[in-house]
């Protein structure tokens, strides 16, 4: 199914309703005439005296942001967070007293056990989870994966991510989705393979490794790049987000995937039908 395509409509609740992505969710939502029937704000931050849909820039809902995910839940089929790891974490324990059937988790920048929280969460949640929810992105790492495959260790894989100065986490979700499909490409995983970042007197390239290259400026959305480079030549498989609403889309459709599934973790992959690719 396409964003754009007619769904039965459902009831989110939205964590982070303030920041940049939720309120791009919040919006997205209600365009594709689902309920926004909850949202967070961090505590003792907020905005709390605002009205959730008026945040986003549509109408008024006579719903304003709690920090509390079961409050923000109790009316919510499908929970989805693009917040902060320690945020989204504490949500997950929270869902689990929820009628909440499904959770998209859009978060980047979590670490090992971070992840691994997650995955327990999944025993008992239905969880998308994707560093990029662009059809583009989801693309570009099956090719990658392809690239990787065919041309061999002979061939240096170099990664490249510019987003905005307020990012906060680096390399982004998204080329290090990127750098583990080269990885499993090359059938190995990324963390065998990921490069230290080039700096300093012996930071001299090590065959085989896959590095990483950060750019924090501006406005910029996302943009990544895929360098694949031998002597001769060098293939380079790019992507750029021209609006953010690509990710909301992307994610209110992993939503309406992931509502009522058995739990388990899954990926954008899954949803599009791309897994095994
Ligand atoms: N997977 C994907 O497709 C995409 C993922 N992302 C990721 O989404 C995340 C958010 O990005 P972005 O929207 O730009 O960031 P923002 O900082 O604009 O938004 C995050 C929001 O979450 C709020 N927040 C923090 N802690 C809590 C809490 N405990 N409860 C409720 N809300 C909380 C923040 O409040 P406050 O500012 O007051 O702390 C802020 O409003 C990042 O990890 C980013 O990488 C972004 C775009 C696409
Ligand atoms: O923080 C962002 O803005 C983005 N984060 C995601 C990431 O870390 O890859 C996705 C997108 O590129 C925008």
């Amino acid at each position: 199914m396409t964003d754009t395509e007619a769904r039965t409509p459902f009831s989110v609740a939205i964590a982070g309703v303030a920041g940049r992505m939720g309120r791009q969710l919040v919006a997205a939502a209600l365009d594709e005439g689902l309920v926004v029937a909850g949202g967070t704000e961090a505590p003792g931050k907020g905005p709390f005296d605002r009205d959730i849909g008026e945040l986003a820039g549509r109408q008024a809902l006579g719903v304003r942001p709690v920090t509390d995910p079961v409050a923000a839940a109790a009316n919510a089929d499908v929970w989805i967070d693009f917040t902060r790891p320690e945020a989204t974490l504490a949500a997950l324990n929270s869902l689990k007293h929820t009628r909440v059937s499904g959770v998209v988790i859009g978060t980047t920048g979590m670490s090992a056990a971070e992840e691994k929280e997650v995955a327990r969460a999944a025993e008992q949640l239905a969880i998308v989870k994707a560093g990029n929810f662009s059809v583009g992105i989801n693309l570009l790492q099956a090719l990658t994966r392809i690239a990787a495959s065919r041309l061999g260790e002979g061939w240096d894989i170099e990664i490249l991510e510019t987003h905005h100065r307020r990012k906060v986490d680096a390399p982004s979700g998204t080329a290090l989705m990127l750098g583990e499909a080269a990885a499993e490409g090359r059938g190995s995983g990324l963390d065998d393979l990921r490069a230290a970042p080039y700096d300093g007197p012996a930071s001299a390239r090590v065959p085989g490794q896959i590095g990483f290259s950060v750019r924090r400026m501006g406005d910029v959305i996302g943009e990544h790049s895929v360098s694949i480079g031998s002597d001769r030549e060098i293939l380079t498989l790019s992507h750029q987000a021209l609006d953010r609403a690509v990710f909301a889309h992307g994610a209110l459709q992993a939503a309406a995937w992931v509502k009522g599934r058995a739990p388990g973790l899954y990926g954008m992959d899954d949803v599009l039908g791309l897994s095994g690719n």
